[in-house]
């Protein structure tokens, strides 16, 4: 994968349980060299999850600290909790030229799109409403309140796909991977 040796941010954003984990863990199986980078947050930590792999868990004190000290590139408040990407390894994996892939939300996406114009904006988008709602449901880490309240956040952030530069539909795990890789090797548009 020499080709995915360009700087490039990739942003991947999508309603909660459409599957931006499952694809990524995907491409990252067959593509272990994909960087993503993991974010800072609030939200405690679900059963399996480890820190410093799928998320650096933190108390709000620590996490208004990296913000007051300019240590985030975006952040936001998600369903009660806030979520932050930590700065200085994207940076790092940027300034080395090679991409960077963030898994964040909408508002986080917004930021990254004004700060970063070259940025890539990735949407994925469940293949219906009731798909998304029994993948939630499925997945099981939330109360069925929690649950409603993300689902309500689904539908603006579903509403907005079309600020995204791309929208790749989450209909089979292997062949949503296979278009966000594509996506990741894709030459960068020319530049000015
Ligand atoms: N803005 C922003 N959003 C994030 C970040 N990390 C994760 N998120 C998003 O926060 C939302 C909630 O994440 P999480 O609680 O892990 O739930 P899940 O995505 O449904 O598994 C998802 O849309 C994530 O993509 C971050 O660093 N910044
Ligand atoms: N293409 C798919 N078809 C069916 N189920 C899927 C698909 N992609 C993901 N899932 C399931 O949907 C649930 C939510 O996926 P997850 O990756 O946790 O979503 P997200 O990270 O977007 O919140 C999980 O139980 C996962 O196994």
């Amino acid at each position: 994968m020499a080709d995915l040796n360009r700087a490039r941010l990739t942003v991947l954003s999508g309603p909660s349980g459409v599957g931006k984990g499952t694809v990524v863990a995907e491409v990252r199986r067959r593509h272990p060299e994909v960087w993503v980078s993991v974010s800072v947050t609030t939200r405690a930590p679900r059963p399996g999850e480890v820190d410093g792999e799928h998320y650096w868990f933190v108390d709000r004190e620590s996490f208004d600290h990296l913000l007051d000290n300019d240590g985030l590139l975006e952040w936001a408040e998600y369903a009660g909790n806030r979520y932050g990407t930590p700065r200085g390894p994207v940076e790092e994996q940027l300034r080395a030229g090679l991409p960077a892939l963030l898994e964040i939300e909408l508002q986080g996406a917004r930021q990254v799109r004004e700060r970063a114009p070259e940025a890539q904006l990735v949407f994925l988008a469940p293949p219906s409403w009731a798909a998304l709602v029994s993948r939630l449901a499925g997945r099981g880490t939330e109360h069925p309140e929690v649950q409603e309240r993300r689902l309500a956040l689904a539908q603006a952030e579903l509403d907005a796909s079309g600020e995204f530069d791309v929208v790749v539909v989450n209909d089979d795990v292997a062949r949503a991977a296979d278009e966000l890789v594509g996506l990741l090797t894709a030459p960068p548009p020319a530049g000015p």
